[in-house]
């Protein structure tokens, strides 16, 4: 009976995901399956500062990225343990097996040592795997609340998420907090994953799950109603048993991102902008600076700047562009890029700053903007604030120090409150200056936990 319904599951996936496409298969055979070290090195890369565009630049220069399909970063969030990674490693393993490849052995995805050690994911992981439609840039976020601090540049990449939620446990306090982050950095559509199926013996709890994700959903402004839950169990799929639940649901699963996430419209037209995530150096080649490209388009050769954080307008040129092992031609909005910069060395580029087209943003210092602050079961402050509070901002990859101040000729500044579940006009004064326009989002966080998110209204004083 299972063999019968796995083997349809499969005729189905293998549709979608065509065997005239071996390529798209061999891309997650190749990283998923045949290598697993691929996973455990990526995670080890990130993990001592490195990523996959170090090993992209050493090994593979000579090959060309093609652009023959539509490419989607998305990745799994959720609540800790809920199963994120069990589900990143199912995906790829049904999919490897779709084409005939080997097993990959999820434990791989986690493999560093201090996270075997806390039993924790504390970085973003990074694969990759294609359907018929579309090339995915998969990432792993971690979920304990420690490391949300990851999580938000994390997501700061995604185009789309799968929200993780264990059938046992139902929403927990980091599921809304991640939709919150999901919903601040830009994510419009989710696909939920109702995870540890074979744990539930009781169909009303699995309804009740589902009804709560739903309700929850519309809470956060995304589209509950219509939004695709699937129920399963990761753990199932990743260990080849109950395809019922396992291996059919993740091709369900992954069928519902093709059909339900939007690729979003890129910003093509605008000035080119890639917020510096990553730095390391090549030897014989020079600095690369990695991240995900916000917006515009660079080509080789292109003169561009480096602003925020006492960067000046330092000027360089890019030498060379990469993504997932392989060469551009040109990077674009959406691209999780490597860029080679001439004549800048390691130290004169760091995390937070921006790459861009000469003269398109400038830094900041001091802006104004609407705040929402987190009531304490979104896992917000319990307490009130007041005029000088300094939490920490992160706004794109940078994380910096800020002052909180009521505008010129709010009555009774020096008093007044701010309570929690409070949407507020306040002034940001920062310990350093960074690359922002009016528009651009940022999350206020205290102590290891958000306590707020903002969108900048007006530039007070430039650096
Ligand atoms: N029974 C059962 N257990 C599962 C399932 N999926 C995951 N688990 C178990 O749940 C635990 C946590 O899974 P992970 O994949 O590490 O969870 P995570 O959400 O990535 O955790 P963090 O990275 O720490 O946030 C592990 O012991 C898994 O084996 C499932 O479908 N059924």
């Amino acid at each position: 009976m299972f063999r019968a319904q796995l083997a349809a599951s499969r005729a189905a996936a293998r549709r979608l995901y065509s065997t005239r496409a071996p390529q798209s298969l061999l891309v997650c055979a190749r990283n998923a399956a045949r290598h697993p070290a691929y996973v455990q090195q990526s995670s080890l890369l990130q993990k001592f500062g490195g990523s996959n565009a170090r090993r992209g630049y050493a090994e593979a220069a000579s090959q060309k990225f093609s652009r023959a399909k539509p490419h989607m970063n998305i990745g799994t969030i959720g609540h800790v343990d809920h199963g994120k990674t069990t589900l990143t490693a199912a995906i790829t393993k049904v999919l490897a097996e779709l084409g005939g490849a080997e097993f990959t052995d999820y434990s791989e995805i986690d493999k560093a040592p201090e996270e075997r050690a806390r039993g924790i994911t504390i970085n973003s992981a990074h694969v990759e795997y294609e359907t018929d439609n579309r090339h995915y840039g998969h990432i792993d976020c971690p979920g304990h609340a420690d490391y949300i601090k990851n999580m938000i540049t994390g997501a700061a990449q995604m185009d789309g998420a799968i929200i993780v939620v264990s059938a046992t446990d139902g929403q927990m306090p980091q599921t809304r907090e991640h939709l919150l982050l999901a919903r601040q950095v830009g994510i419009k559509k989710l696909v939920v994953f109702i995870n540890k199926v074979d744990m539930i013996s009781d169909p009303e709890m699995l309804e009740l799950v589902d009804m709560e994700m739903r309700d929850l959903l519309s809470t956060y402004n995304f589209d509950g109603e219509n939004t695709p839950i699937v129920m399963g169990s990761a753990l199932a799929a990743l260990e080849g048993k109950n395809p019922e639940i396992g291996a059919n649901k993740i091709v369900e699963l992954v069928a519902a991102c093709d059909t339900w996430l939007e690729l979003p419209p890129r910003d093509l037209d605008k000035p080119f902008l890639l917020p510096v995530e990553d730095v390391f150096s090549i030897s014989g080649r020079g600095t690369v600076a990695t991240g995900r490209a916000e917006r515009g388009v660079c080509h080789k050769g292109d003169e561009v700047e480096i602003v925020g954080l006492g960067a000046g307008k330092m000027k360089t040129t890019l030498t060379g562009i990469e993504m997932f092992h392989k060469e551009l031609d040109r990077g674009e909005a959406g691209d999780n890029m490597g860029a080679l910069l001439r004549g800048i060395k390691k130290e004169q580029i760091r995390r937070g700053q921006v790459i861009c087209a000469p003269g398109s943003i400038k830094a900041v210092k001091k802006f104004q903007a609407q705040i929402y602050v987190l009531t304490k079961d979104e896992g917000g402050r319990y307490t009130p604030f007041m005029e000088k509070y300094a939490p920490q901002i992160f706004l794109r990859t940078a994380n910096i120090t800020a002052s909180l101040h009521w505008p010129e000729g709010t009555a009774d500044a020096a008093d007044k409150m701010v309570m929690p579940g409070d949407n507020v006009e306040m002034i940001l004064d920062l310990v350093h200056d960074v690359a922002a326009d009016v528009g651009t989002r940022f999350t206020l966080r205290e102590g290891g936990k958000t306590v707020g998110t903002g969108i900048i209204t007006k530039i007070l004083d430039f650096a």
